[in-house]
């Protein structure tokens, strides 16, 4: 089939009782599609909020249509919709194409599955949900998050709970140089998790995937953040009568206050493929060692036994003690996540 470029014709107003927007018309037998924003994905159906924040906003069920084949629908992913998108009871709408992603966030190849697949799209912040103490924190894990976030160009939320037991000083002298941005929660009584506020503060107007190992208080946190009559929204018990705790697969839940915050929650989800990931990429996540690093010899890896990195001599030209402290945290932390990399990705 030739292919041709697109041209203002292809981008039409359409008048609907919506009121009218500008529409991208790149496949003409779906021009009326309907913008959805896939929510949750359980064996083959997907729910899929039809018009998310506007006026018509409704929860509706689809499929993939045969034209997709093998591609993979995500939580997160935008998707236009065709056939019968009202959302009414037993509805079935059918996804067309799928809006190109701004990020992807693959998980970790393993033994049942060597390919590392796509879990979420267009998530524009990992939430690395950590316990203070009980369990002790695993900064290897975080680094590979990390590593992960910004190789998919993603920002990175460390939410340290538990702060009723542990201090987080350590843990925030260790990510913030990095440019993480840290938060802490405690529970002084059974009731009442203190710090909410500021947790939702950074989470406002952005869609986050919230990652965590078993027992570090993710699930308190959501509960916190998402009350349970919203919970519909990310649920796909609609089809098939389970909830959300008995789900495998990631879900999108909407966190009332600023519109177009969302919380993807990733259950059985502790890490990341990285096994993609090149250093030079990487790199770009710290822009002050990338300038630098344009002096490496080719084909540098900038590890710390690699032979002239420039990263080592821009530490040694430092000029007075504050300064190589500073350049010293950074070339260390980058090469941290650089080794980080490597390994199991389960280990501590
Ligand atoms: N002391 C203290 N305990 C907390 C805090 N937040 C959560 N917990 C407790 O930590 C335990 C684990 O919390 P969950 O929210 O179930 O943890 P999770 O990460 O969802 O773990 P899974 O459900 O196994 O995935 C529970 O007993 C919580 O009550 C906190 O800030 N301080
Ligand atoms: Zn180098």
């Amino acid at each position: 089939m030739a292919r041709r470029a697109l041209d203002e014709s292809d981008v039409r107003v359409r008048p609907s009782r919506r009121g009218t927007r500008p529409r991208t018309k790149t496949r003409p037998e779906h021009a009326d599609a309907d913008r959805a924003l896939v929510t949750g994905v359980d064996r083959g159906r997907y729910t899929v909020l039809v018009d998310a924040d506007g006026p018509d906003e409704r929860v509706a069920v689809a499929m993939k249509a045969r034209e997709l084949g093998r591609e993979r629908v995500v939580p997160g992913d935008r998707v236009d919709l065709v056939g019968d998108t009202s959302g009414s009871e037993g509805s079935l709408a059918r996804i067309v194409r799928i809006v190109e992603r701004s990020t992807v966030l693959r998980r970790t190849a393993d033994d049942t599955d060597p390919v590392e697949r796509v879990i979420v799209a267009n998530a524009d912040q990992l939430v690395v949900v950590t316990a203070l103490a009980d369990p002790e924190p695993r900064t290897r894990m975080i680094d590979r998050c990390v590593v992960a976030a910004y190789d998919a160009g993603m920002d990175v939320l460390l939410a340290l709970t538990k702060a009723d037991l542990a201090d987080p000083a350590p843990l925030r002298a260790l990510y913030e140089p990095i440019g993480v941005r840290v938060v802490v929660s405690s529970r002084t009584d059974e009731a009442a998790i203190e710090g909410l506020d500021e947790v939702r503060e950074a989470l406002a107007g952005r869609m986050s995937v919230l990652v965590g190992h078993s027992g570090v208080g993710k699930s308190t946190l959501v509960n916190a953040l998402v009350p349970d009559a919203l919970r519909a929204v990310g649920v796909v018990n609609d089809v098939t009568g389970r909830g959300r705790h008995t789900s495998t697969s990631a879900v999108a839940l909407r966190v009332p206050g600023e519109p177009g915050t969302w919380v993807i929650d990733t259950p059985g989800v502790r890490s990341f493929g990285l096994a993609h990931v090149d250093p030079d990429h990487l790199l770009g996540a710290f822009a002050d060692l990338a300038e630098v690093a344009e002096d490496c010899p080719r084909g540098c890896t900038h590890a710390a036994d690699a032979p002239d990195c420039a990263l080592d001599e821009w530490v040694e030209a430092s000029p007075d003690d504050e300064a190589r402290a500073a350049r010293t945290a950074r070339v260390d932390s980058f090469r941290r996540l650089l080794v980080s990399r490597s390994g199991s990705p389960e280990a501590g």
